[in-house]
């Protein structure tokens, strides 16, 4: 029996998916942590493995398009609007983001042009997953675009397997009426000109965005997704639990940066994320106030299921039920992993104890993905 048909086949309750988009706002919210409160970057559980699998992505695009903006309010929690006094980058910044894999951020100065022949473009290229280009849509987009699309026609004989996303970024900064029109000419432009290249389905990705909304943290979780090997086994696993406890949208967000690695597949929902971030960033600040110095006991093995039941009571569980009938369940996965979801079930507390009883499941069975790398 394979992992995900051993999960489906522990949950226990029946399914419904809710339809409606969550609404409620961790003010009008009661909080009730349950378990044992904790760090959440303290866990007794193992970090993910991820096998040999150790990703590299850059972040490309002219100067003052906001790549330094973007990797420092992502990854830093800098406030968007301190990116105002950030200075040129003027060498490389290499930056390990995320704990929860071996995954570097490369900051590339824009003034450089690192397709130049007098550049060693090997070392920077080679070992690349992704490449996040960003072109400031407020400004005039046809150099930016142009200087994507010759980079693409260069890399993609060299090294076939980087994907490309595209920030179309500063969206803040435009007009409503303007946005779509702008976004929509940025995408055409771009595949028009890789078409004349002879590029007809390059692996190219759009993503609008700004440091001043939740739209960049959502499609930096998309494209660190594209990295995580396991995505689809992760997916099924968020479908099956989802649908079996009721959540109308479940995610394992990595907790340092508010990007979720992996949801359920239903459409993204930018206000169930909003909430399930917020909620994250409140449980984070607690944790000065609740936590305490769990054991180290590092020999537990995920391969292990009744230390890792005994684990399970030990790790950070936090409800937050508002008002308005939403519940949003937070339960720690690992040292930098949470698995979070929103429910519109009126019943929710009801069936509380099926719920851990279904995310144990769900979190020992992950962990043994996670264990084979
Ligand atoms: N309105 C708006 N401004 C932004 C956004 N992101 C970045 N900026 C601003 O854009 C300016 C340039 O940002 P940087 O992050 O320094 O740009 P960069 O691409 O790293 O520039 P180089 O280091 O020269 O390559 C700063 O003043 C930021 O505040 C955004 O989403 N919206």
């Amino acid at each position: 029996m394979d992992l995900s048909s051993k999960v489906t086949s522990e949950l226990s309750l029946d399914e419904q998916q809710a339809s409606e988009s969550s609404t409620a706002s961790l003010a009008e919210s009661q909080s009730i942590l349950g378990g044992t409160n904790g760090d959440v970057r303290q866990s007794l559980l193992p970090p993910m493995g991820f096998g040999k699998h150790k990703p590299k992505m850059l972040l490309m695009g002219l100067k003052r398009s906001g790549k330094s903006s973007i990797s420092n309010v992502v990854f830093h929690k800098m406030a968007p609007h301190e990116t105002l006094f950030l200075e040129a980058t003027t060498a490389i910044q290499k930056q390990n983001v995320m704990k929860f894999m071996d995954f570097q951020i490369w900051d590339l100065p824009g003034q450089i042009d690192y397709l130049s022949s007098s550049l060693d473009s090997n070392s920077v290229f080679s070992d690349v997953g992704g490449i996040v280009w960003v072109i400031d849509a407020q400004d005039n987009y046809l150099e930016p675009i142009s200087r994507f699309t010759s980079a693409v026609v260069a890399l993609t004989e060299l090294y076939p397997s980087i994907r490309y996303s595209v920030f179309i970024h500063k969206t803040d900064s435009i007009t409503e009426d303007y946005r779509e029109d702008t976004i929509r000419d940025v995408m055409q432009k771009i595949s028009d000109e890789l078409f004349d290249e002879g590029l007809e389905n390059p692996p190219v990705s759009y993503f609008p965005t700004s440091i001043y909304d939740h739209t960049i943290f959502e499609a930096f979780s998309k494209v660190i997704q594209g990295l995580v090997p396991q995505l689809p086994t992760y997916e099924t696993l968020l479908d099956t639990v989802a649908a079996s406890c009721r959540f109308q949208k479940v995610y394992i967000f990595e907790v340092t940066s508010k990007v979720y690695i992996a949801s359920d597949t239903k459409p993204s929902d930018l206000s169930s994320y909003e909430l399930c971030s917020d909620f994250i960033n409140a449980i984070m600040d607690m944790y000065g106030l609740y936590s305490w110095d769990r054991p180290k006991t590092s020999s537990i093995s995920p391969m292990d299921d009744e230390r890792h039941q005994d684990v399970g009571a030990q790790t950070v569980e936090a409800m937050v039920c508002s008002a308005r009938g939403n519940t949003v369940y937070l339960r720690e996965l690992n040292a930098f992993l949470v698995f979070i979801g929103v429910s519109k079930e009126p019943n929710f507390q009801k069936e509380k104890a099926m719920v851990d009883y279904n995310i144990q499941m769900f979190q020992n069975t992950l962990l043994r993905v996670l264990d084979r790398g």
